[in-house]
């Protein structure tokens, strides 16, 4: 079998040169072209593993080989090398579809990482990969398909992604569609939540550390970006990283090299970074919360989610595929309106409320039947005013919450029915999980002694299903006289 065959541009006799040595070093084959004219007329002739442009040629610009490339349906990757700290040629690149890119003066084993790269992206493609990968993806609706084709066209990149939609919509989902169905998937997708590491720790948890690099170091340690090395490593709610640690995060992603803590010397990583974030990252630059050269670095290319209640045609696929995953194959059924009072509620919380309310509503169910009651949903519900006092606390959220303490003092009915702890209007419960289920607690209890304890009439007065109060009574442990 031959060697896969490189293209090289450049007109600078000395680069090219360097570069064809170290890709024939690499067991390549090399073409090398000084002009666009000659390139062209070369890639017209052959096959090629890889293209790799300079920007500036004297008969045009690289950006103009990168487009028809693109747009010659061959699937050849292209890298272009950019002018040192020229990082707004790299994003042009990138944004016309490039591969990747290098900057000048070319580091060697970069190149020879992205090389590898770009190879492995064609062979996948030679071999018809990532066409059609086990996808967890459901929906066909308009929005979906363009989004399936936007991520099948990003996969075959290196550029960086920013993801954005409202919680739940599937960015993570879609992060790890785009990193399956690249050329990385057999490496790691590494997803980290920027906001939930301590600020003081996150220089550690990127970059790992040496031993003996600070007080607790009994050992060497890895961090993020060597563990997705090879790999894709995703930075969810990228806004809330903290301004210090952006710098240093820029630093990485611009020279693709990291220090551990304690290290003299900095090594080589080969992460692709998609991040993603609920908050207008544009917003966050204006306001001085985000550095503008990170959010430039990170939104090269831009995937929007659309919410749930904007592609309802998702909507009963979703439903059939997510009771499937949770109940097994034909093992849960909808009964007369369910989809129709789904298709009514606005999903907030998007796909992720889609699935808690079918796991919630299959443990009502009977007999694996959903009923409309069974589904509990929070605004389709309008709360009367006479009841508004009952309403759910998802209704009322928690800083209005403390309109639902009883007006008058709850006679405990049973010895885990407790009185609400004493939050007034400006203050906020200190555990908000703890509360809400004393809110709970308490209505249920009260509901209970209104009704001496029937059932029936509690959960109508509540406007839950019978099985649902009984749920909710076993998992708050609340008891009855007669249990
Ligand atoms: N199109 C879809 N098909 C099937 N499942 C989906 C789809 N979109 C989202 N999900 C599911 O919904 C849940 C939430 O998705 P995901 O975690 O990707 O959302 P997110 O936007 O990253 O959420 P957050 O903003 O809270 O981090 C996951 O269980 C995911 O598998």
């Amino acid at each position: 079998m031959s060697a896969p065959r490189v293209l090289v541009l450049d007109d600078e006799a000395d680069l090219r040169e360097l570069l064809e040595i170290t890709l024939l070093k690499m067991g390549l084959d090399v073409d090398s072209a000084a002009t666009l004219r000659e390139a062209r007329a070369l890639f017209d002739e052959r096959d090629y593993a890889l293209v790799l442009t300079d920007m500036r040629l004297p008969d045009g610009l690289g950006l103009e080989l990168v487009r028809e490339i693109g747009a010659s349906g061959k699937g050849t990757p292209v890298a272009v090398i950019t002018a040192y700290g020229s990082a707004e040629n790299a994003v042009v690149a990138l944004k016309a579809g490039a591969f990747d890119y290098i900057a000048k003066p070319v580091a060697l084993d970069a190149l020879r990482v992205m090389v590898r790269a770009a190879l492995k992206q064609s062979e996948s493609a030679a071999a018809g990969d990532g066409a059609a990968p086990d996808s967890r993806m459901i929906g066909s609706s308009p929005a979906m398909a363009a989004l399936r084709a936007q991520i099948a066209r990003l996969a075959r990149s290196m550029a960086p992604i920013s993801i954005t939609g409202e919680s739940g919509s599937g960015k993570e989902l879609a992060a790890r569609e785009i990193h399956a169905q690249s050329s990385r998937a057999a490496k790691p997708f590494i997803a980290v939540n920027c906001g939930a590491i301590p600020e003081t720790l996150m220089e550690a948890e990127f970059f790992g550390y040496r031993k003996g690099a600070f007080t607790g170091a009994s050992d060497e340690r890895d961090g993020f970006f060597q563990a997705a090395n090879g790999g894709t490593l995703m930075l969810d709610e990228v806004a809330d990283l903290p301004l210090a640690m952006q710098v240093k995060l820029l630093r990485a992603i611009q020279e693709r090299r990291v220090r551990k803590i304690g290290a003299t010397v900095e090594e080589p990583v080969d992460v692709r970074i998609i991040s993603a974030t609920h908050q207008d990252l544009a917003r966050c630059v204006e306001t001085g919360k985000f550095r503008q050269d990170l959010f430039y670095r990170l939104n090269v290319i831009e995937l929007g989610l659309p919410p749930l209640r904007e592609r309802l045609d998702d909507l009963a696929p979703l439903v059939s595929g997510i009771l499937q995953r949770l109940a097994g194959a034909g093992q849960a059924t909808l009964g007369a309106g369910v989809l129709d009072a789904l298709r009514a509620y606005s999903f907030p919380g998007n796909v992720r409320e889609l699935e808690n309310v079918l796991e919630r509503a299959l443990a009502f169910a009977n007999d694996g039947v959903i009923e409309v009651g069974d589904l509990s949903l929070k605004a389709a519900r309008p709360i009367e005013p006479a009841r508004a006092e009952l309403a759910p606390p998802a209704v009322a959220p928690p800083v209005a919450a403390a309109p639902v303490a009883p007006a008058a003092p709850v006679s405990p009915i049973a010895p885990t029915v407790s009185a609400l702890p004493g939050v007034g209007p400006a203050e906020l419960p200190g555990n908000l999980p703890e509360y809400l289920e004393q809110v709970e607690r308490d209505i249920i209890g009260r509901a209970l002694q209104q009704t001496q304890f029937n059932r029936t009439q509690a959960a109508s007065m509540l406007g839950i299903s019978v099985r649902q109060l009984r749920y909710q009574m076993q998992k708050l442990d609340i008891s009855a006289p007669d249990d």
